[in-house]
């Protein structure tokens, strides 16, 4: 499989304070389901926003689909960021617009500025609209104000809104945080099967090891901004958990419910 992204001693500092981010280098194929796992604090957000460059790193090289994202002039850079769709803990939706207008947002990184104001789509949008939503088992939703909806639903749009942008990769930042049990369950499949099914390269901020262990071919340990463990869920022993979230064991909560837990998951 080719490499989709590499990260070569990628570093981010925020003000004077230490480094948020050190010497990150990883690459991650086409098609690949790849889960960063760490303590608060570790980095993980900052790592997928230096992605998209919604944060701007401090140093080092992000290498998207063979191109040096660094050196993208600002039109080439807008197209690469329409070539990365990306979902959020708190979804991030306009909550007194409709389903669909929050989905059909996705398509503005390929719109004038005219075009994006007016909110003028074509008619293969709005039927992609359409399509994304059933797939996603939203169909009556679609007229709804996405402030009536549950979180579960809340987060699927978010997905149809990445999705419309037809990605090469999804940023995922912790997408099950704010969820019950079941309804994460329910993204996490959808996750699973946009990778599977649609091809679409995931990459996907967890605080849940038991559902990267599940999930993932490929999970990332990330501590105090370096990467301590990449490697596949069967190498994911109990020392190397240990090993990622440091001796504060009380992070290791596995709150989910049993259909999550894989075969052999550790549960401290
Ligand atoms: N905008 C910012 N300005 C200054 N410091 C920041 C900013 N964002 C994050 N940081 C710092 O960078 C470090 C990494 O934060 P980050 O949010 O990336 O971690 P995280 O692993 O995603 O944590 P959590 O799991 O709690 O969301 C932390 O020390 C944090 O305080």
């Amino acid at each position: 499989m080719s490499k989709l992204l590499v990260l070569d001693n990628l570093s981010k500092r925020y003000n004077k304070d230490a480094m948020a981010l050190e010497n990150i280098s990883f690459s991650i194929k086409n098609g690949e389901f790849v889960s960063i796992i760490g303590p608060s604090g570790a980095g993980k957000s900052t790592l997928l926003r230096c992605i998209n460059r919604m944060v701007e790193p401090s140093g080092g090289r992000i290498v998207f689909d063979g191109k040096d994202t660094s050196r993208l002039s600002r039109g080439a850079l807008r197209q690469f960021r329409s070539k990365i769709g990306m979902i959020f803990q708190h979804y991030n939706l306009v909550d007194r617009l409709s389903v669909a207008e929050n989905v059909l947002h996705g398509r503005l990184g390929y719109k004038s500025a005219i075009a994006g104001a007016f909110g003028i789509y074509n008619e293969q949008e709005k039927r992609q609209c359409q399509q994304i939503l059933q797939t996603l088992g939203l169909s009556e939703q679609m007229f709804k104000r996405c402030d009536q909806l549950s979180g579960g639903q809340k987060q699927r749009v978010g997905i149809a809104r990445a999705l419309i942008q037809q990605p090469r990769l999804m940023l995922c930042d912790e997408p099950i945080a704010s969820l019950d049990p079941s309804s994460s369950k329910v993204i996490m499949d959808h996750l699973r099967n946009i990778n599977k099914a649609m091809g679409i390269t995931v990459l996907v901020n967890l605080h849940q090891v038991d559902v990267a262990i599940k999930y993932s071919d490929t999970i990332i340990g990330v501590n105090k901004g370096k990467i301590v463990f990449n490697g596949t869920p069967e190498e994911l022993t109990t020392d190397r958990i240990h090993h990622i979230y440091g001796s504060d064991k009380g992070e290791l909560i596995m709150d989910e419910a049993p259909s999550f837990k894989a075969g052999g998951a550790v549960v401290v």
